[in-house]
């Protein structure tokens, strides 16, 4: 089993990760987890901000020599934007005076409609929005890439990959017969500006990036995350919370702005007929059950049914509009528009690559709990011995054998 969590506010000194149930044996550095970061990064239409700030990645614990020793991971990503917010976000008492003469630390009192400004301001009891923004902002997900980057390797080193993309942004989405990308296409998405894997779509959606911006306006879209290599079994039936749609669709809600989740076709098969609804299975030249489609995104009954994860995330437009939206001043109690300095335009591709993070964080614990989460070498040798129990009863189908035998025993070993 793995838990995570994350601290630090969006201008503090550094956001923390702690992943707590990675097995001992993961091979992953530094660099490897400031490349996903560079990756979140990425993206048209993205604000000031992701330009001149940068992501300083220091492992704190959990690795030695490049090896996860077994123990919780500590990641910091320092912010470093920090020298000009050390004395608003500083954890200690400022001299009065000092923060008083600072125009950063002038009051949000005018909530921004769309984030979580002033309900979060009526809930902890504050009279200003800074405390509620500096931790509902989505600079958080970078301590979420960071935990991704760390599963991700994981996964990797077993075999299974992880690419996302984005399938729609505004009213602009890529065709229903369009080709998936493959893991192997990671590298030609980066280089998108949108992480569109359809170049035509691409470079229809720079242009409504583009006119958002020109008209004051601000976009969402969709994305989509897809696992290659996943064996059957992961989730369950038994049990709600247990069902692996479940936990995907609550990491993936979990990440701001998200809206919707769909797994698999999701809301366009609740219009289909069911013929046209399912994946037929059947039996292929070598004697594998297969699906004759993917409509279910690789899961039936909570569980991975060993075919294509496919799920989606939709994401709605970035809350603070420059066209900026009407508010109560909450000191004055007067109408007015909400405060705006900065913003992106859209942050579609961004997300993306914080829901393949929350996507590899759920598979890796799903991972760890079926196979064991002490080391890679058990988990390896748990993993294969099940592959093959399946392999063995798909290939003795029809000879009459009523179980398959445990094909890592001390005989075969
Ligand atoms: C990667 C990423 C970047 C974001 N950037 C911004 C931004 O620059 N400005 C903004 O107003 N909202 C931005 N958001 C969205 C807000 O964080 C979000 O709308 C807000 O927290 C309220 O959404 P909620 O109601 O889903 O929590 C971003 C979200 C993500 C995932
Ligand atoms: C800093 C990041 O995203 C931020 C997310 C965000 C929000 O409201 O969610 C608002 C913006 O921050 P600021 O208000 O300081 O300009 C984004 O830049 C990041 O992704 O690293």
């Amino acid at each position: 089993m793995m838990r995570w969590l994350t601290a630090g506010e969006s201008h503090g000194e550094a956001l923390i990760s702690v992943l707590e149930g990675l097995p001992a044996g993961v091979e992953l550095t530094t660099t490897n987890i400031q490349d996903a970061l560079a990756r979140r990064r990425l993206g048209y239409g993205r604000g000031a901000r992701m330009k001149f700030e940068q992501d300083k990645v220091r492992i704190l614990g959990g690795f030695r020599h490049g090896v996860s020793m077994g123990s919780p991971v500590a990641i910091e990503v320092a912010n470093t934007e920090w020298p000009k917010w050390e004395q608003v976000m500083s954890a200690d008492p400022v001299d009065p005076e000092t923060l008083a003469g600072l125009a950063r630390n002038k009051p949000l009192t005018r909530p921004r409609p769309g984030h979580a400004d002033y309900t979060g301001m009526q809930k902890y009891d504050f009279d200003e929005a800074r405390p509620v923004l500096e931790r509902a902002s989505a600079r958080e997900t970078a301590a979420r890439v960071a935990l991704g980057a760390v599963a991700s390797a994981f996964l990797n080193q077993l075999g299974i990959t992880l690419v996302s993309h984005t399938t729609a942004v505004g009213t602009v989405s890529v065709p229903e017969d369009a080709h998936l990308p493959l893991a192997s296409d990671v590298d030609a998405l980066d280089a998108d500006p949108l992480r569109c894997f359809h170049a035509e779509t691409s470079a229809a959606m720079v242009a409504e990036v583009d006119k958002a911006h020109k008209e004051g306006e601000t976009l969402g879209g969709v994305v989509e995350v897809l696992v290659y290599g996943l064996p059957a079994g992961l989730g369950s039936y038994v049990h709600w919370d247990r069902r692996l749609d479940s936990k995907l669709a609550g990491a993936l809600m979990g990440i701001q702005a998200i809206k919707g989740v769909e797994v698999g076709d999701g809301f366009a098969t609740a219009a289909r007929r069911g013929s046209a609804a399912h994946d037929e299975i059947y039996r292929d030249e070598q004697g594998r059950i297969r699906r004759s489609s993917n409509r279910s995104g690789g899961i039936e009954g909570g569980m991975s049914t060993g075919e294509t994860l496919r799920v989606r995330a939709a994401m709605k437009p970035i809350a603070t509009v420059p066209r900026a939206l009407a508010t109560v001043d909450t000191t004055s109690g007067e109408a007015t528009t909400a405060h705006h300095q900065r913003s992106d335009v859209c942050a579609v591709p961004a997300a993306g690559v914080v829901a393949e993070a929350m996507v590899a964080l759920v598979i890796a614990d799903q991972l760890t709990e079926k196979f064991g989460g002490d080391n890679m070498t058990d988990l390896a040798a748990n993993l294969r011995n099940y592959l093959n129990r399946l392999a063995y009863a798909e290939s003795d189908m029809g000879q009459n054998h009523e179980s398959a035998p445990c094909m890592i025993g001390p005989e075969n070993v």
